[in-house]
């Protein structure tokens, strides 16, 4: 069967077709069939050069040789247990070594669970209810942030469903405009927390203006208010301790997931000892989960985290420059208004003539053209997200002739999206 007809069926089965928005495509989505390596194959008989490595957890590749032998090794001993297991232990080392704010951890099965809790865990901690997000920043699809959210829920904002009540406690601020979280704190004292993306990677790509985590830092901890830094997706990729080794900053609270998993469900949120200890059962604060620390997720998750090698980082960095160097040639011979953003081993393009720094320059992009470039990229065999408001990552498993391929294909892909 083909991708159209099996979407006919999934239509029938699955609300949109797809079992998480972002997924969907008009006309209709690809199927996958396997993943190799930086390759993503479908049911079709085509073959993509993967940056979307879905959504972010792969950063080894699609299937890498350890971990799926560890994965497998372990499933044979079974697959969960209701008990404690040693790996825990060994996975929450490896992170709180790699993260010097860290000291304890607890496992949860996915970023939305993970930034759930350390949001209960602030507002129990601080004895304050509300929290701020910032406009286009993505922390999960629960009720406390779909406020002004990025990724899938960019097009359809403050999701029915969510009682009032809760959404008066999170407020949205503009990123990188100090005033504008200045002024929320200076009328407001019932701060909990500012929950925020040290890069914003669910509105495209925006890195923080110098100096702006550091301000974030400075006003929360002179307020009584926790900072916490969602590094799901940034988490052990842009640094093995993450934007806060790459920024310098300790967060209150930490939420990961994606790369934690090492391509398996899993979420984790960590902190200081001071705080975490207010976590159920060591404290009154309830959290709790059937598959949490789940042994498989759990021995990708160190496998991964292993694999994760210095040279490997910069590896992954020089391979982001080259993709990013090489648009931004191609869009210069082109004569295109572009802002081209990212870092390490992240990136994106935005067709506009603003420099993206915020959910309102970013909203400026042409997202017809977005869409021609998407498609045309497919056509030529490279996938990235389908979305402007996603970001594009880039893996070990990515060879130098695969970025080539893929630099040649982005340039046909533009010059025909052109109008
Ligand atoms: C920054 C960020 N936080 C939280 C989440 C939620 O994670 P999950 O999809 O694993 O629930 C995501 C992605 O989905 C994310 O990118
Ligand atoms: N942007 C989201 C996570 O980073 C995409 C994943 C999803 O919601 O399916």
């Amino acid at each position: 069967m083909r991708s159209d007809s099996l979407f006919k069926e999934a239509l029938e089965v699955l609300p949109g077709g797809v079992s998480s928005p972002v997924r969907r495509f008009e006309p209709y989505p690809f199927f996958a069939k396997k993943g190799e390596g930086c390759m993503l194959y479908d049911i079709d008989g085509n073959r993509y050069i993967d940056y979307c490595l879905a959504y972010g957890p792969l950063i080894l590749g699609h299937a890498p040789e350890k971990v799926i032998s560890a994965v497998c090794e372990q499933i044979k001993k079974g697959s969960t247990y209701g008990t404690p297991t040693k790996a825990e232990v060994e996975l929450a080392k490896l992170v709180i070594e790699r993260v010097p704010a860290a000291e304890m951890i607890r496992f949860v099965n996915s970023g939305t669970e993970a930034t759930m809790a350390a949001i209960r865990l602030a507002r129990a901690f601080t004895g304050k209810d509300k929290i701020i997000k910032f406009e286009g920043a993505y922390h999960g699809a629960h009720d406390y942030v779909l406020v002004k959210p990025g990724s899938g829920a960019t097009a359809a904002p403050d999701s029915p469903g969510i009682p009032t009540d809760t959404i008066k406690n999170t407020i949205s601020a503009p990123f990188n405009n100090e005033e504008a979280v200045a002024s929320i704190i200076e009328d407001d004292d019932n701060i909990a927390a500012i929950i925020v993306e040290p890069i914003m990677a669910n509105i495209g790509c925006i890195e923080p203006e110098d100096g702006y985590l550091k301000f974030l830092r400075k006003i929360t901890s002179e307020n009584g208010i926790l900072l916490i830094f969602d590094e799901v997706i940034t988490g052990f990729r842009i640094a093995p301790g993450g934007a806060q080794e790459y920024y310098n900053i300790a967060a209150d609270l930490v939420t990961y997931g994606k790369i934690i998993g090492g391509g398996f469900p899993m979420g984790a949120l960590a902190g200081s000892r001071e705080i975490m200890e207010h976590i159920s059962p060591a404290g009154d604060v309830y959290q709790a989960g059937t598959f949490n620390g789940n042994p498989v997720s759990v021995t990708a998750g160190i496998t991964t985290l292993k694999g994760l090698t210095e040279d490997i980082y910069k590896e992954l960095n020089k391979k982001g420059e080259m993709i990013r160097n090489g648009m931004k040639d191609i869009l210069e011979d082109n004569s295109l208004e572009f802002y081209i953003a990212g870092l390490s081993s992240m990136f994106q393009v935005y067709f506009t003539e603003r420099r993206v720094k915020d959910y309102t320059s970013a909203k400026t992009a042409d997202l017809e053209m977005f869409k021609r470039y998407f498609h045309g990229l497919l056509k030529g065999g490279v996938f990235v997200p389908p979305s402007q408001f996603e970001c594009c990552f880039i893996s070990a498993a990515h060879r130098k002739e695969d970025l080539d391929m893929t630099l040649e294909v982005m340039e046909e892909s533009i010059k025909k999206a052109i109008k």
